[in-house]
């Protein structure tokens, strides 16, 4: 089977080949530092591919795929381009057994948003069995990691060795501050929300890693559930699934004493579920890897899905 990651010197593309690169299944067609933007060499390549990996900015994802005419050649992009596009179908498996199979059968998948991988998988659960009302005034913070901005982000944080220009990058910093992030849309339609949450993300420094946190008023949901409860609804639905772990009560005692480290599923594709707080106030947290469930990760899953193989085949698993 022939892959084409267009992007591949990326962050996101990068991470996919290394990846790939690992798989016997796989035949990598390559392109050149040099020619990595050349269309006539693109559009051989894609189209020569039964599988593409779109890791390019939104726009040269919209350009890219109008290149693709081969019927065959089905297209995972990692970009925000398509994500709530009714021809697309969002690369988020754990959303239902009904998302997965169209994920099996599909030839243009787009791969969530980190922030909205995480967000999704705290709170659709809880809308989907009547407990968070649809009208819910959400809000959303998010810790992560500085490589989600990509190859000219993490430069400022790497090269320059904090200059004057970008000293403040040392310390954590809220950002979209116009509370318009472009995660929003997919955080909506995929948890079935009336109202996009408010959304604040802070970056800070630490190369990836990321956790999502959902404060919930219990007397404000449906039937006043207790913290137990909520747990227990969260435990049931991702029951069976592979990459989403939702985390035993007992076993969050010493987060709920000390901190919350984002940083703890590296290098790996899995997601950490985990209810913290109390009878009155819930919050719902989800800690991932930008760069393995919150993008390649992700992508390397609905891949294996598309092809009917094992969801974890080439991905790293641990106990
Ligand atoms: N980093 C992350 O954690 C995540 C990223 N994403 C998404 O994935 C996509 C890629 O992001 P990321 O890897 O971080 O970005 P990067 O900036 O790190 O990489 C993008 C790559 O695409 C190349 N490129 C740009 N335009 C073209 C073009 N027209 N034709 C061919 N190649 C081109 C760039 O080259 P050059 O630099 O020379 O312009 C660069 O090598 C984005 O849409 C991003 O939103 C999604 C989830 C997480
Ligand atoms: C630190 C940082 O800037 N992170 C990026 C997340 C990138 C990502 O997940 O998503 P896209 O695919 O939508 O680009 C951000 O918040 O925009």
């Amino acid at each position: 089977m022939k892959v084409f990651v267009d992007g591949q010197y990326g962050t996101t593309g990068l991470n996919i080949h290394e990846r790939l690169n690992q798989r016997n299944d796989v035949e990598l067609l390559w392109i050149s530092e040099e020619q990595k933007k050349d269309p006539e060499i693109r559009i051989k390549l894609m189209n020569e591919a039964d599988i593409v990996f779109l890791c390019l900015p939104d726009q040269a994802a919209r350009e890219a795929i109008k290149l693709i005419i081969n019927p065959n050649t089905r297209v995972i992009d990692s970009s925000t381009a398509f994500r709530t596009n009714e021809a697309w179908t969002y690369g988020l498996p754990e959303l239902s057994a009904l998302q997965r199979g169209k994920i099996a059968n599909a030839a243009r998948v787009s791969v969530p948003g980190c922030h909205a991988t995480a967000f999704v998988l705290a709170i659709n659960p809880l809308v989907q069995r009547g407990i968070l009302p649809r009208d819910y005034p959400v809000s959303c913070h998010s810790l992560t990691g500085y490589s989600g901005g990509g190859k000219a982000f993490i430069e400022q944080y790497e090269t320059g060795g904090f200059s004057d220009v970008n000293d403040s990058l040392r310390y954590p910093q809220h950002y979209s501050l116009k509370l318009d992030h472009k995660h929003l849309p997919e955080m909506k339609k995929f948890t079935d929300l009336e109202f996009q949450p408010v959304f604040l993300p802070t970056v800070c420094n630490f190369y990836n890693g990321m956790v999502v946190t959902v404060p919930l008023v219990t007397r404000l949901l449906i039937n006043q559930p207790s913290l137990q409860e909520i747990h227990a609804a969260l435990t049931d639905y991702y029951q069976g699934e592979t990459f989403v772990r939702v985390i035993p009560l007992d076993d969050t005692k010493g987060i709920s004493q000390y901190a919350l480290d984002p940083t703890l599923c590296n290098g790996t594709n899995y997601s950490e579920i985990f209810v913290l707080g109390n009878d009155d106030q819930v919050l719902v947290a989800c800690r991932l890897d930008n760069l393995g469930k919150g993008s390649s990760g992700a992508a390397i899953q609905c891949m294996n899905i598309m092809l009917g193989l094992d969801e974890g085949f080439g991905q790293t698993l641990e106990e």
